[in-house]
């Protein structure tokens, strides 16, 4: 298991691959990460999922918050209020704006996402082989109710930080992913990989987003290796953010099981489960999905840890079926 690629989002993909790292300290990884949460707030382009892979591997994550720079300040969003200039509800902080800047700033002088992303990490030396999933502009948007009697679309951040995620999503769209093309290296990756791993990341606007990016699901599906998953499920409930909302709105049950379905046995073939979700496993199996139930909360890097080392022995066992 040389080769890992992980298709990640932000805070639960990021906390797995911290996990992975130490698993498996010699595997070389690529993370393919989720761009249609990116953003643009006050000029400046924002990849949260990006940052926070980029952050937590690289030593700079707000630890307890999950995601942004720890020590931050908030001057230039006090100074843009004081301004009356908006949004007032995305929480960017003055470390934060730098990379954001310095990110807008390569892109507007015509480098691609990918190559501005790898000019970040040599910052941050994650340790990994960090990709967006696509150079193009992909955003997710989410359709609610509009209070008078009708539907409107939202950006995924204002679904998600400025409403919490406290109404119903009817739909997500991620905008233009039908027209992305992979980033460069991407599929090359896949085909590359000894195994292909789903962490714990919201299957609906992180890792579905990614599979909808035209080339992705088919080169995950014909790469000829083990892709095994995490459950972001646990009893029931997302472990964190909003899986149940988005997972509704593509018609899936918040379970365990059904997010296993979802994915489907033509693009998985191991699924974990948490130890509370053992009842699963059966009807999981009964799916072609090879299923194991262990304990899946991030509590700590060693538990992390624990759940990649599961992870990859689950390749193991599918790879030696
Ligand atoms: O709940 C919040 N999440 C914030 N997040 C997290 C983000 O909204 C989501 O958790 C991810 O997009 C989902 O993966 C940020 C992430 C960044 O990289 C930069 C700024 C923010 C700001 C907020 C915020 O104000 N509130």
């Amino acid at each position: 298991m040389r080769r890992i690629v992980v298709l990640s989002g932000g805070i639960g993909g990021a906390r797995f691959l911290r996990g992975l790292k130490r698993a498996a300290p010699d595997a070389d990884i690529t993370v393919i990460g989720n761009t249609g949460d990116d953003i643009h707030l006050f000029g400046l382009k924002v990849c949260p999922d990006l940052d926070t892979v980029m952050y937590t591997l690289g030593g700079g994550i707000h630890e307890a918050q999950g995601w942004g720079r720890a020590d931050e300040t908030f001057t230039v969003k006090e100074e843009l209020a004081a301004y009356g200039v908006g949004p007032e509800w995305f929480g960017l902080g003055d470390r934060d704006f730098a990379t954001h800047i310095v990110r807008t700033q390569m892109l507007e002088a015509g480098y691609p996402l990918s190559a501005v992303t790898e000019a970040l990490c040599q910052r941050w030396q994650p340790g990994v082989r960090l990709l967006p999933m696509t150079d193009d502009r992909v955003e997710t948007h989410v359709l609610i109710d509009d209070g008078v009697g009708g539907r409107k679309a939202v950006h995924f951040q204002e679904y998600w930080v400025r409403l919490r995620a406290a109404v119903a999503a009817h739909a997500v769209v991620p905008v233009g992913a039908d027209q992305a093309k992979p980033a460069p290296g991407v599929l090359q990756a896949v085909e590359a990989a000894d195994v292909i791993v789903f962490p714990p990341s919201n299957p609906v606007v992180s890792v579905g987003t990614i599979l909808a990016v035209p080339g992705m699901r088919e080169g995950i599906a014909s790469a000829g290796v083990p892709v095994v998953g995490l459950s972001p499920i646990v009893g029931d409930a997302p472990v964190r953010g909003m899986a149940d909302k988005v997972l509704a709105a593509v018609g899936v049950e918040a379970t365990a099981a059904a997010v296993a379905q979802h994915y489907g046995s033509g693009l998985l073939d191991g699924w974990l489960v948490d130890t509370v979700d053992a009842h699963a496993v059966k009807a999981v199996e009964d799916d072609g999905i090879r299923c194991r139930a262990v304990p899946l909360m991030m509590t700590d890097l060693d538990a992390a840890a624990a759940m990649a080392t599961a992870a990859l022995e689950l390749a193991g066992e599918v790879t030696a079926a």
